[in-house]
């Protein structure tokens, strides 16, 4: 697909979508997410944290040579992304695909105005992504115990502490802090995240839907509660996790009705995994609702070792288009990101999961 450019403009619906301003993105320097577009009430830019590199390989079973992920790195680089998350400071016995963190950290060309972050549980992670150069972390806690022990063996409470620790030292460098919450609309140890009027109930007097929906309030509150402490201590951004792709745009728009009572719009983002192919419809509900940051993989690359069954996140390519078509900018050019997505699925040797992707392939335009 290194082609892409010069091949489509052969094809027609390339025309056809050149025409429609869907493939490119407005190179000009984007306003402050969250800035409302006048017209029709939607984010006049939306920011897209590309999550391929950690989250699209992660949950790789073959080790890809840490110079294939420096070379994604670098061409996502060049797409126009503003925030790229590079790797992850774990511990290699439970992610061996990230045991390389310290020298892809350490090898990739940063461009100006891109954020690099990259996953820190604890302190020591932390530490070490310094050590490597690292000016942004995340740290990531759960809604759901049991994926919390399943994923980073502690408790919500226990990763709390582990959280304020990497925060506090990061303020005392300078450094941001994103923080994740994981299972936000579902757990695959734990089943649904139902949050039906949940929220409203945790904040008032229990009712007798309160015995019914215990569990989900419980799960609920634990959302919120994980969001709402991660904020307090520092991380400038939350990210709210359909870790499994469970969610609706019902029940999307409901969590974040929800936390965006305890927590201001402009610090909220998204993280949409596909598994029940609701990720778009999930998103488009977030925008609408004022999400302005939108985290993605290209090829839709993705899942997390420890939630079985999870798929891929939502593409790159896919949110793009999507925005485009909208007419929100993105500040990204969707050429260049499929160009990367090619890159890494022939590195890796399988198909895209963008169906923009898949589609232009499909005409033919793109061999
Ligand atoms: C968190 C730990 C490390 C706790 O693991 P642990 O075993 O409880 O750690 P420990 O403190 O007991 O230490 C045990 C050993 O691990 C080492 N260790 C301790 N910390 C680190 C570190 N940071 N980096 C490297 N090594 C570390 C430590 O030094 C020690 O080494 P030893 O003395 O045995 O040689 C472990 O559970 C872990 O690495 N988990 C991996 C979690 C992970 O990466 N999951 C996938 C990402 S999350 C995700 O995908 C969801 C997200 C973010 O995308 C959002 C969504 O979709 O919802």
């Amino acid at each position: 697909m290194g082609t892409v450019p010069s091949a489509l403009k052969h094809c027609l619906s390339y025309q056809h979508l050149l025409k429609e301003q869907l493939w490119i993105g407005e190179p000009t320097a984007p306003p402050h997410p969250g800035q409302e577009s006048q017209a029709s009430g939607l984010p006049e830019y939306v920011k897209i944290v590309e999550v391929g590199p950690r989250d699209g390989l992660q949950n790789e079973k073959v080790i890809v040579p840490t110079d294939t992920k420096i070379e994604l790195i670098n061409r996502l680089s060049k797409t126009g992304l503003p925030a790229i998350e590079v790797t992850s400071f774990v511990s290699s016995k439970w992610v061996p695909q990230m045991a390389d963190h310290k020298e892809v950290m350490r090898g990739i060309e940063r461009h100006p105005g891109v954020q690099y972050p990259v996953l820190t549980p604890n302190l020591k992670g932390f530490h070490s992504a310094i050590a490597a150069g690292a000016t942004e972390v995340s740290v990531f806690g759960a809604a759901s115990e049991s994926f919390s022990k399943m994923n980073i063996n502690c408790s919500i409470e226990e990763s709390i502490e582990k959280f304020e620790e990497v925060a506090k030292s990061a303020r005392n460098m300078n450094i941001p802090v994103r923080g994740y919450v994981s299972c936000a609309l579902g757990c695959p140890y734990e089943g649904d995240i139902t949050p039906a009027k949940v929220a409203e109930r945790w904040q008032t007097e229990k009712t007798e839907e309160w015995n019914t929906s215990i569990i989900f309030c419980r799960k609920m509150k634990s959302a919120l509660g994980v969001s709402k402490r991660l904020y307090s201590m520092g991380c400038y951004e939350i990210s709210l996790g359909d870790t499994i792709g469970v969610g609706t745009p019902g029940s999307m728009k409901r969590m974040l009705e929800a936390v965006m009572k305890e927590i201001p719009l402009s610090a909220l983002a998204v993280h949409c995994h596909d598994t029940y192919g609701q990720a778009l419809a999930n998103i488009l509900t977030a925008i609408q609702m004022g999400v302005a940051v939108v985290d993605s993989s290209v090829a839709g690359l993705g899942g997390c070792p420890y939630a079985k069954g999870a798929t891929g996140n939502v593409a790159t390519e896919d949110v793009i288009y999507m925005l485009n078509g909208l007419g929100i900018n993105t500040g990204v050019n969707l050429y260049t990101v499929m160009e990367a997505g090619n890159f890494i699925c022939t590195a890796l040797n399988k198909k895209t999961n963008s169906k923009v992707a898949q589609a232009s392939f499909n005409t033919g335009a793109v061999k």
